[in-house]
Protein backbone atom coordinates (compact mmCIF):
# COMPACT_ATOMS: atom_id res chain seq x y z
CA UNK A 1 0.00 0.00 0.00
CA UNK A 2 1.55 3.37 -0.86
CA UNK A 3 0.90 6.67 0.31
CA UNK A 4 -1.59 9.42 -1.68
CA UNK A 5 1.65 11.67 -2.09
CA UNK A 6 4.08 8.41 -2.71
CA UNK A 7 1.28 7.25 -5.90
CA UNK A 8 0.94 11.36 -7.04
CA UNK A 9 4.69 11.04 -7.46
CA UNK A 10 4.99 7.92 -9.08
CA UNK A 11 2.27 8.44 -11.03
CA UNK A 12 3.62 12.24 -12.76
CA UNK A 13 6.75 10.20 -12.87
CA UNK A 14 5.50 7.92 -15.28
CA UNK A 15 3.81 10.55 -17.50
CA UNK A 16 5.78 12.02 -20.59
CA UNK A 17 4.54 14.96 -21.88
CA UNK A 18 3.13 15.04 -25.68
CA UNK A 19 5.85 16.19 -27.91
CA UNK A 20 6.48 19.57 -28.89
CA UNK A 21 7.21 18.46 -32.42
CA UNK A 22 5.25 15.31 -33.66
CA UNK A 23 2.29 15.46 -31.14
CA UNK A 24 0.64 19.04 -32.57
CA UNK A 25 -2.16 19.85 -34.60
CA UNK A 26 -3.44 23.13 -36.32
CA UNK A 27 -6.16 24.67 -35.16
CA UNK A 28 -8.15 28.18 -35.88
CA UNK A 29 -7.79 31.07 -33.63
CA UNK A 30 -11.55 31.18 -32.72
CA UNK A 31 -11.20 27.54 -32.16
CA UNK A 32 -8.12 26.92 -30.01
CA UNK A 33 -9.44 28.18 -26.71
CA UNK A 34 -8.33 25.60 -23.76
CA UNK A 35 -6.03 24.30 -25.98
CA UNK A 36 -2.60 24.01 -25.04
CA UNK A 37 -0.33 26.31 -27.15
CA UNK A 38 2.86 23.81 -28.55
CA UNK A 39 4.97 26.10 -29.92
CA UNK A 40 6.76 29.69 -28.51
CA UNK A 41 4.88 32.82 -30.23
CA UNK A 42 6.77 36.04 -31.52
CA UNK A 43 5.78 38.64 -33.29
CA UNK A 44 6.90 41.53 -35.73
CA UNK A 45 4.71 44.16 -34.01
CA UNK A 46 5.69 46.41 -31.17
CA UNK A 47 2.49 46.68 -28.94
CA UNK A 48 1.25 49.88 -28.97
CA UNK A 49 2.18 49.83 -32.45
CA UNK A 50 3.18 53.73 -32.25
CA UNK A 51 3.13 56.09 -29.90
CA UNK A 52 -0.74 56.78 -29.03
CA UNK A 53 -3.32 58.75 -26.60
CA UNK A 54 -4.93 57.49 -23.74
CA UNK A 55 -7.24 60.03 -23.63
CA UNK A 56 -9.81 62.56 -25.71
CA UNK A 57 -8.04 65.51 -25.86
CA UNK A 58 -5.10 67.49 -27.07
CA UNK A 59 -1.28 66.01 -27.79
CA UNK A 60 1.24 69.39 -26.81
CA UNK A 61 4.46 69.60 -25.95
CA UNK A 62 5.12 69.52 -22.14
CA UNK A 63 7.36 72.75 -22.13
CA UNK A 64 4.80 74.80 -23.20
CA UNK A 65 2.10 73.80 -21.10
CA UNK A 66 4.42 72.69 -18.12
CA UNK A 67 3.39 76.11 -15.79
CA UNK A 68 -0.01 76.47 -17.34
CA UNK A 69 -2.96 77.05 -15.02
CA UNK A 70 -6.49 78.33 -14.89
CA UNK A 71 -5.56 81.71 -14.18
CA UNK A 72 -2.32 82.00 -16.70
CA UNK A 73 -3.46 79.30 -19.10
CA UNK A 74 -1.38 78.48 -22.07
CA UNK A 75 -3.11 79.60 -25.09
CA UNK A 76 -1.99 77.36 -27.99
CA UNK A 77 -3.31 77.31 -31.61
CA UNK A 78 -5.11 73.98 -33.21
CA UNK A 79 -3.25 73.11 -35.99
CA UNK A 80 -4.83 69.18 -37.14
CA UNK A 81 -7.49 67.49 -36.15
CA UNK A 82 -6.32 63.63 -35.18
CA UNK A 83 -8.96 60.83 -34.87
CA UNK A 84 -8.16 57.31 -33.98
CA UNK A 85 -6.87 55.12 -37.08
CA UNK A 86 -5.76 58.36 -38.68
CA UNK A 87 -1.74 59.23 -39.59
CA UNK A 88 -1.06 62.62 -38.14
CA UNK A 89 0.44 65.04 -41.04
CA UNK A 90 1.38 67.96 -39.15
CA UNK A 91 4.80 68.36 -36.93
CA UNK A 92 3.38 70.11 -33.40
CA UNK A 93 5.79 73.16 -33.25
CA UNK A 94 6.01 75.37 -29.96
CA UNK A 95 2.50 77.65 -29.34
CA UNK A 96 0.65 74.54 -31.08
CA UNK A 97 -1.32 71.48 -30.38
CA UNK A 98 -3.24 68.91 -31.90
CA UNK A 99 -6.71 67.62 -31.40
CA UNK A 100 -6.66 64.42 -30.83
CA UNK A 101 -8.97 60.89 -29.53
CA UNK A 102 -8.27 57.74 -27.80
CA UNK A 103 -5.50 55.87 -29.75
CA UNK A 104 -4.92 58.20 -32.35
CA UNK A 105 -1.34 58.21 -32.87
CA UNK A 106 0.60 61.25 -31.76
CA UNK A 107 1.65 63.86 -33.93
CA UNK A 108 5.67 64.13 -33.78
CA UNK A 109 6.53 67.33 -32.29
CA UNK A 110 3.70 66.93 -29.09
CA UNK A 111 4.83 64.78 -26.12
CA UNK A 112 2.11 65.12 -23.87
CA UNK A 113 -1.64 64.92 -24.07
CA UNK A 114 -3.97 67.16 -22.16
CA UNK A 115 -7.59 65.52 -21.40
CA UNK A 116 -10.49 67.72 -22.49
CA UNK A 117 -11.34 68.41 -19.04
CA UNK A 118 -8.66 69.93 -18.61
CA UNK A 119 -8.97 72.58 -21.45
CA UNK A 120 -11.49 74.80 -23.01
CA UNK A 121 -11.36 75.48 -26.85
CA UNK A 122 -11.82 78.78 -28.12
CA UNK A 123 -12.54 79.09 -32.31
CA UNK A 124 -8.97 77.54 -33.44
CA UNK A 125 -7.31 77.90 -29.47
CA UNK A 126 -7.07 75.68 -26.64
CA UNK A 127 -6.34 76.93 -23.21
CA UNK A 128 -4.71 74.59 -20.88
CA UNK A 129 -6.63 74.86 -17.71
CA UNK A 130 -4.10 72.61 -15.80
CA UNK A 131 -0.57 71.14 -16.17
CA UNK A 132 0.00 67.61 -16.71
CA UNK A 133 1.83 66.18 -13.75
CA UNK A 134 4.59 65.06 -15.95
CA UNK A 135 5.86 65.30 -19.80
CA UNK A 136 4.65 62.24 -21.51
CA UNK A 137 1.77 62.12 -19.92
CA UNK A 138 -1.40 60.11 -21.37
CA UNK A 139 0.73 58.81 -23.95
CA UNK A 140 1.30 54.87 -24.52
CA UNK A 141 4.23 55.13 -25.58
CA UNK A 142 5.43 52.75 -28.31
CA UNK A 143 6.44 49.44 -27.59
CA UNK A 144 5.79 49.47 -24.00
CA UNK A 145 3.65 46.76 -23.41
CA UNK A 146 5.73 44.47 -25.57
CA UNK A 147 8.63 44.59 -27.48
CA UNK A 148 8.84 43.43 -31.86
CA UNK A 149 10.68 39.70 -31.84
CA UNK A 150 11.02 38.95 -28.38
CA UNK A 151 8.48 36.02 -26.55
CA UNK A 152 4.65 37.14 -26.72
CA UNK A 153 3.49 33.49 -25.31
CA UNK A 154 5.24 30.24 -24.29
CA UNK A 155 4.55 27.10 -25.45
CA UNK A 156 2.77 25.14 -22.65
CA UNK A 157 0.25 27.68 -21.75
CA UNK A 158 -3.48 26.73 -21.97
CA UNK A 159 -5.22 29.50 -24.07
CA UNK A 160 -8.11 31.28 -22.44
CA UNK A 161 -9.80 34.45 -23.67
CA UNK A 162 -6.86 36.37 -22.63
CA UNK A 163 -4.54 34.59 -24.61
CA UNK A 164 -6.90 34.61 -27.72
CA UNK A 165 -7.17 38.31 -27.57
CA UNK A 166 -3.02 38.64 -27.04
CA UNK A 167 -2.66 36.16 -30.58
CA UNK A 168 -5.60 38.11 -32.72
CA UNK A 169 -4.18 41.35 -31.89
CA UNK A 170 -0.49 39.44 -32.82
CA UNK A 171 -2.54 38.58 -36.41
CA UNK A 172 -2.00 34.92 -35.37
CA UNK A 173 -5.33 33.08 -37.19
CA UNK A 174 -3.65 29.83 -37.06
CA UNK A 175 -2.31 28.41 -34.22
CA UNK A 176 0.22 25.43 -33.46
CA UNK A 177 -1.60 23.93 -30.28
CA UNK A 178 -0.79 20.56 -29.04
CA UNK A 179 -2.88 17.55 -30.08
CA UNK A 180 -5.65 16.43 -27.26
CA UNK A 181 -4.32 13.13 -25.60
CA UNK A 182 -6.99 10.14 -25.97
CA UNK A 183 -8.07 8.20 -23.28
CA UNK A 184 -10.08 4.69 -23.40
CA UNK A 185 -12.66 4.50 -21.38
CA UNK A 186 -14.06 0.82 -20.13
CA UNK A 187 -16.10 -0.48 -18.07
CA UNK A 188 -15.98 -4.26 -16.16
CA UNK A 189 -18.67 -5.67 -14.11
CA UNK A 190 -21.50 -8.47 -15.29
CA UNK A 191 -24.08 -6.40 -13.40
CA UNK A 192 -23.79 -3.38 -15.66
CA UNK A 193 -26.65 -2.70 -18.43
CA UNK A 194 -26.63 0.36 -20.71
CA UNK A 195 -29.03 3.51 -19.49
CA UNK A 196 -31.35 2.14 -21.97
CA UNK A 197 -32.00 -1.10 -21.23
CA UNK A 198 -34.64 -1.93 -17.80
CA UNK A 199 -33.11 -3.55 -15.06
CA UNK A 200 -33.20 -6.87 -14.13
CA UNK A 201 -32.78 -8.45 -11.03
CA UNK A 202 -28.87 -7.15 -10.01
CA UNK A 203 -28.49 -5.20 -12.47
CA UNK A 204 -27.25 -1.31 -12.26
CA UNK A 205 -26.16 1.02 -14.97
CA UNK A 206 -22.77 1.69 -16.14
CA UNK A 207 -22.63 5.14 -14.44
CA UNK A 208 -18.88 5.37 -14.20
CA UNK A 209 -18.26 5.52 -18.18
CA UNK A 210 -20.79 8.61 -17.98
CA UNK A 211 -18.61 10.10 -15.21
CA UNK A 212 -14.90 9.54 -17.25
CA UNK A 213 -16.00 10.14 -20.64
CA UNK A 214 -17.00 13.73 -19.11
CA UNK A 215 -14.28 14.11 -16.72
CA UNK A 216 -11.62 13.16 -19.43
CA UNK A 217 -13.63 15.90 -21.42
CA UNK A 218 -13.50 18.31 -18.79
CA UNK A 219 -9.95 17.97 -18.59
CA UNK A 220 -8.99 18.39 -22.35
CA UNK A 221 -8.80 14.79 -23.60
CA UNK A 222 -10.20 13.19 -26.07
CA UNK A 223 -12.32 9.84 -24.67
CA UNK A 224 -12.54 6.90 -26.56
CA UNK A 225 -15.38 4.85 -25.13
CA UNK A 226 -14.79 1.18 -25.09
CA UNK A 227 -18.63 0.24 -23.20
CA UNK A 228 -18.84 -2.55 -20.69
CA UNK A 229 -16.79 -5.88 -20.88
CA UNK A 230 -18.01 -8.58 -19.02
CA UNK A 231 -16.03 -9.94 -15.77
CA UNK A 232 -14.43 -12.48 -18.35
CA UNK A 233 -10.40 -12.69 -18.43
CA UNK A 234 -10.98 -13.42 -22.48
CA UNK A 235 -13.33 -10.22 -23.09
CA UNK A 236 -11.20 -8.11 -20.64
CA UNK A 237 -7.95 -9.06 -22.51
CA UNK A 238 -9.42 -8.29 -25.89
CA UNK A 239 -10.49 -4.76 -24.60
CA UNK A 240 -7.41 -4.19 -23.15
CA UNK A 241 -5.45 -5.09 -25.77
CA UNK A 242 -7.46 -2.64 -28.04
CA UNK A 243 -7.36 0.05 -25.50
CA UNK A 244 -3.44 -0.09 -25.04
CA UNK A 245 -2.82 0.68 -28.79
CA UNK A 246 -5.59 3.35 -29.85
CA UNK A 247 -4.83 5.50 -26.32
CA UNK A 248 -2.34 7.53 -24.89
CA UNK A 249 -3.99 6.52 -21.29
CA UNK A 250 -6.30 3.74 -20.10
CA UNK A 251 -9.28 4.21 -17.94
CA UNK A 252 -11.02 1.22 -16.62
CA UNK A 253 -13.23 0.66 -13.60
CA UNK A 254 -14.56 -2.15 -11.49
CA UNK A 255 -12.39 -5.46 -10.51
CA UNK A 256 -9.19 -4.36 -9.23
CA UNK A 257 -10.08 -5.17 -5.72
CA UNK A 258 -9.56 -9.37 -4.14
CA UNK A 259 -12.65 -10.56 -5.16
CA UNK A 260 -13.09 -13.80 -7.42
CA UNK A 261 -14.57 -11.69 -10.65
CA UNK A 262 -11.93 -9.11 -10.14
CA UNK A 263 -9.41 -9.92 -13.18
CA UNK A 264 -7.99 -6.47 -14.01
CA UNK A 265 -4.08 -6.89 -12.60
CA UNK A 266 -4.30 -10.77 -13.94
CA UNK A 267 -5.04 -9.68 -17.15
CA UNK A 268 -2.30 -6.23 -17.22
CA UNK A 269 0.04 -9.05 -15.46
CA UNK A 270 -0.53 -11.35 -18.15
CA UNK A 271 0.06 -8.43 -20.91
CA UNK A 272 3.21 -7.81 -19.84
CA UNK A 273 2.12 -4.58 -17.89
CA UNK A 274 4.34 -3.22 -15.27
CA UNK A 275 2.27 -2.74 -12.37
CA UNK A 276 3.00 0.38 -10.09
CA UNK A 277 0.85 0.51 -7.90
CA UNK A 278 -2.21 -1.45 -6.33
CA UNK A 279 -3.52 -0.22 -3.30
CA UNK A 280 -3.14 3.28 -1.92
CA UNK A 281 -4.07 4.59 1.53
CA UNK A 282 -6.90 6.43 1.06
CA UNK A 283 -10.63 5.99 1.41
CA UNK A 284 -12.48 5.88 -1.01
CA UNK A 285 -9.69 4.61 -4.04
CA UNK A 286 -8.17 2.05 -1.79
CA UNK A 287 -7.76 -0.40 -4.47
CA UNK A 288 -6.52 1.29 -7.20
CA UNK A 289 -4.23 -0.16 -10.11
CA UNK A 290 -1.64 2.03 -12.04
CA UNK A 291 0.43 0.10 -14.94
CA UNK A 292 2.27 1.00 -17.89
CA UNK A 293 3.21 -0.51 -21.03
CA UNK A 294 6.23 -0.21 -22.54
CA UNK A 295 6.02 1.02 -26.24
CA UNK A 296 7.33 -2.16 -27.72
CA UNK A 297 4.29 -4.28 -26.84
CA UNK A 298 2.36 -1.32 -28.59
CA UNK A 299 0.88 -3.07 -31.13
CA UNK A 300 1.77 -2.07 -34.93
CA UNK A 301 -1.85 -0.64 -35.14
CA UNK A 302 -0.71 2.16 -32.76
CA UNK A 303 -2.71 5.27 -33.55
CA UNK A 304 -0.03 7.43 -33.12
CA UNK A 305 3.91 6.75 -34.01
CA UNK A 306 4.87 8.57 -30.61
CA UNK A 307 6.88 5.39 -29.00
CA UNK A 308 6.12 6.60 -25.17
CA UNK A 309 4.35 3.72 -22.51
CA UNK A 310 0.85 4.09 -22.36
CA UNK A 311 -0.54 4.73 -18.65
CA UNK A 312 -2.78 2.46 -17.27
CA UNK A 313 -5.22 3.05 -14.86
CA UNK A 314 -7.27 0.27 -13.37
CA UNK A 315 -10.04 2.59 -10.97
CA UNK A 316 -12.22 1.21 -8.18
CA UNK A 317 -15.51 0.62 -9.53
CA UNK A 318 -17.50 2.44 -6.61
CA UNK A 319 -18.45 5.56 -8.11
CA UNK A 320 -17.37 7.87 -5.67
CA UNK A 321 -14.07 6.19 -5.50
CA UNK A 322 -13.97 6.88 -9.63
CA UNK A 323 -14.53 10.35 -9.04
CA UNK A 324 -12.55 11.18 -6.27
CA UNK A 325 -9.36 8.93 -7.80
CA UNK A 326 -10.14 10.68 -10.93
CA UNK A 327 -9.47 14.17 -9.53
CA UNK A 328 -6.70 13.30 -7.49
CA UNK A 329 -4.77 11.07 -10.16
CA UNK A 330 -5.56 10.56 -13.35
CA UNK A 331 -6.57 14.44 -14.17
CA UNK A 332 -2.97 15.60 -12.94
CA UNK A 333 -1.98 12.67 -14.95
CA UNK A 334 -3.98 13.96 -18.43
CA UNK A 335 -2.96 17.70 -17.45
CA UNK A 336 0.97 16.98 -17.50
CA UNK A 337 0.74 14.67 -20.77
CA UNK A 338 -1.08 17.31 -22.58
CA UNK A 339 1.60 19.38 -22.84
CA UNK A 340 0.98 21.95 -19.90
CA UNK A 341 4.16 23.53 -18.89
CA UNK A 342 3.29 23.69 -15.32
CA UNK A 343 0.32 23.12 -12.75
CA UNK A 344 -0.99 20.54 -13.06
CA UNK A 345 -0.75 19.15 -9.85
CA UNK A 346 -4.12 19.52 -7.63
CA UNK A 347 -3.89 22.81 -5.74
CA UNK A 348 -5.28 22.23 -2.24
CA UNK A 349 -6.92 25.47 -0.42
CA UNK A 350 -7.26 25.98 3.58
CA UNK A 351 -10.62 26.52 4.01
CA UNK A 352 -12.39 27.00 7.26
CA UNK A 353 -14.85 23.75 7.60
CA UNK A 354 -18.86 24.46 8.23
CA UNK A 355 -19.58 20.73 9.45
CA UNK A 356 -17.88 18.28 11.54
CA UNK A 357 -15.83 16.43 9.70
CA UNK A 358 -14.76 12.33 10.89
CA UNK A 359 -12.39 9.37 9.60
CA UNK A 360 -11.23 6.49 11.27
CA UNK A 361 -8.02 8.22 10.42
CA UNK A 362 -6.51 4.30 9.06
CA UNK A 363 -6.50 6.06 5.84
CA UNK A 364 -6.26 9.82 3.87
CA UNK A 365 -10.11 10.44 3.63
CA UNK A 366 -11.52 12.46 0.81
CA UNK A 367 -15.15 13.79 1.77
CA UNK A 368 -16.88 15.69 -0.59
CA UNK A 369 -19.66 18.85 -0.57
CA UNK A 370 -18.93 21.79 -1.74
CA UNK A 371 -17.05 25.46 -0.79
CA UNK A 372 -19.93 28.35 -0.52
CA UNK A 373 -18.75 31.75 -0.44
CA UNK A 374 -19.23 33.11 3.22
CA UNK A 375 -18.16 36.82 3.48
CA UNK A 376 -15.58 37.14 0.86
CA UNK A 377 -14.00 33.55 2.46
CA UNK A 378 -14.81 29.82 1.06
CA UNK A 379 -16.10 27.60 3.91
CA UNK A 380 -16.70 24.43 3.18
CA UNK A 381 -19.96 22.64 3.68
CA UNK A 382 -20.43 18.46 3.78
CA UNK A 383 -22.47 16.91 1.52
CA UNK A 384 -25.66 15.77 3.09
CA UNK A 385 -26.36 11.97 2.89
CA UNK A 386 -24.18 8.80 3.10
CA UNK A 387 -20.77 9.31 2.60
CA UNK A 388 -20.32 5.39 1.02
CA UNK A 389 -18.23 4.98 -1.89
CA UNK A 390 -21.23 3.36 -3.51
CA UNK A 391 -23.05 6.52 -3.34
CA UNK A 392 -23.05 8.70 -6.09
CA UNK A 393 -26.69 10.50 -5.25
CA UNK A 394 -24.75 13.01 -2.55
CA UNK A 395 -21.89 13.51 -4.61
CA UNK A 396 -24.50 15.52 -7.30
CA UNK A 397 -24.01 19.82 -6.51
CA UNK A 398 -20.65 19.10 -4.94
CA UNK A 399 -17.72 21.03 -5.85
CA UNK A 400 -14.95 20.09 -3.48
CA UNK A 401 -12.88 17.30 -1.40
CA UNK A 402 -11.79 18.01 1.93
CA UNK A 403 -8.78 16.21 2.55
CA UNK A 404 -8.73 14.22 6.27
CA UNK A 405 -4.92 13.17 6.58
CA UNK A 406 -3.78 10.02 8.29
CA UNK A 407 -4.16 10.53 11.93
CA UNK A 408 -6.48 13.07 11.92
CA UNK A 409 -10.19 11.62 13.51
CA UNK A 410 -12.25 14.50 13.38
CA UNK A 411 -12.32 18.17 12.03
CA UNK A 412 -14.54 20.34 13.97
CA UNK A 413 -16.97 22.99 12.78
CA UNK A 414 -14.75 25.97 12.01
CA UNK A 415 -11.43 24.24 12.05
CA UNK A 416 -9.61 25.04 9.17
CA UNK A 417 -9.27 21.53 6.63
CA UNK A 418 -7.67 20.85 3.42
CA UNK A 419 -9.61 21.47 0.51
CA UNK A 420 -9.34 20.10 -3.11
CA UNK A 421 -11.49 22.37 -5.67
CA UNK A 422 -12.44 19.80 -8.31
CA UNK A 423 -14.91 22.38 -10.05
CA UNK A 424 -15.71 26.11 -10.39
CA UNK A 425 -19.63 25.80 -10.00
N1 LIG B 1 -12.55 -8.23 0.76
C1 LIG B 1 -12.42 -6.97 0.30
N2 LIG B 1 -13.40 -6.47 -0.44
C2 LIG B 1 -13.31 -5.21 -0.90
C3 LIG B 1 -12.18 -4.44 -0.59
C4 LIG B 1 -11.15 -5.00 0.18
O1 LIG B 1 -10.13 -4.38 0.49
N3 LIG B 1 -11.31 -6.30 0.58
N4 LIG B 1 -12.13 -3.16 -1.02
C5 LIG B 1 -13.40 -2.50 -1.23
C6 LIG B 1 -13.19 -1.25 -1.82
S1 LIG B 1 -12.55 -0.07 -0.81
C7 LIG B 1 -13.57 -0.96 -3.10
S2 LIG B 1 -13.39 0.63 -3.69
C8 LIG B 1 -14.12 -1.94 -3.99
C9 LIG B 1 -13.44 -1.94 -5.35
O2 LIG B 1 -13.99 -2.93 -6.10
P1 LIG B 1 -13.61 -3.28 -7.58
O3 LIG B 1 -12.73 -2.26 -8.16
O4 LIG B 1 -13.18 -4.68 -7.63
O5 LIG B 1 -14.97 -3.06 -8.32
P2 LIG B 1 -16.18 -4.05 -8.47
O6 LIG B 1 -16.09 -5.09 -7.45
O7 LIG B 1 -16.24 -4.43 -9.87
O8 LIG B 1 -17.36 -3.05 -8.14
C10 LIG B 1 -17.46 -2.37 -6.92
C11 LIG B 1 -18.82 -1.70 -6.82
O9 LIG B 1 -18.93 -0.71 -7.81
C12 LIG B 1 -20.05 -0.95 -8.68
N5 LIG B 1 -19.67 -0.61 -10.04
C13 LIG B 1 -18.69 -1.20 -10.74
N6 LIG B 1 -18.60 -0.66 -11.96
C14 LIG B 1 -19.54 0.28 -12.05
C15 LIG B 1 -19.94 1.15 -13.09
N7 LIG B 1 -19.32 1.16 -14.26
N8 LIG B 1 -20.94 2.01 -12.85
C16 LIG B 1 -21.56 2.01 -11.64
N9 LIG B 1 -21.22 1.19 -10.61
C17 LIG B 1 -20.24 0.32 -10.82
C18 LIG B 1 -20.29 -2.42 -8.54
O10 LIG B 1 -21.57 -2.77 -8.90
C19 LIG B 1 -19.97 -2.65 -7.09
O11 LIG B 1 -21.05 -2.30 -6.27
O12 LIG B 1 -13.99 -3.25 -3.46
C20 LIG B 1 -14.35 -3.33 -2.08
N10 LIG B 1 -14.31 -4.69 -1.68
O1 LIG C 1 -11.58 2.50 -1.33
MO1 LIG C 1 -13.27 2.04 -1.54
O2 LIG C 1 -13.23 3.18 -2.74
O3 LIG C 1 -13.66 2.93 -0.05
O4 LIG C 1 -15.03 1.82 -1.64
MG1 LIG D 1 -14.64 -6.24 -6.90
Amino acid sequence: MVSVSDAEAIILNLVQPLNSQRDTEIVDLLAADHRILATPVTSPLDFPHWDNSAMDGYAVRYKDVQDSNAEQPAILEIVEEIPAGYQPKSTIQPGQAARIFTGAVMPTGADTVIMQERTRQEANHVLILAAPTKSQEFVRQKASFYQADTQLLPAGIQLKAQEIAVLAAAQCPRLNVYRRPRVAIFSTGDELVTLEKPLQPGQIVDSNQYALATLVRESGAEPLLLGIVKDDPVALQETMNYAINNADIVISSGGVSVGDYDYVDQILESLKAKIHIRTVEMRPGKPLTVATFPPQIVGVQSFTPVQQPTLYFGLPGNPAAVLVTFWRFVQPAIRKLSGLAEGWEPAFLKVRSHDELRSDGKRETYIWGRLHLVDGVYEFHKAGGSHSSGNLINLAQTNALAVLPIGTTLISPQQEVQVLQVSNS
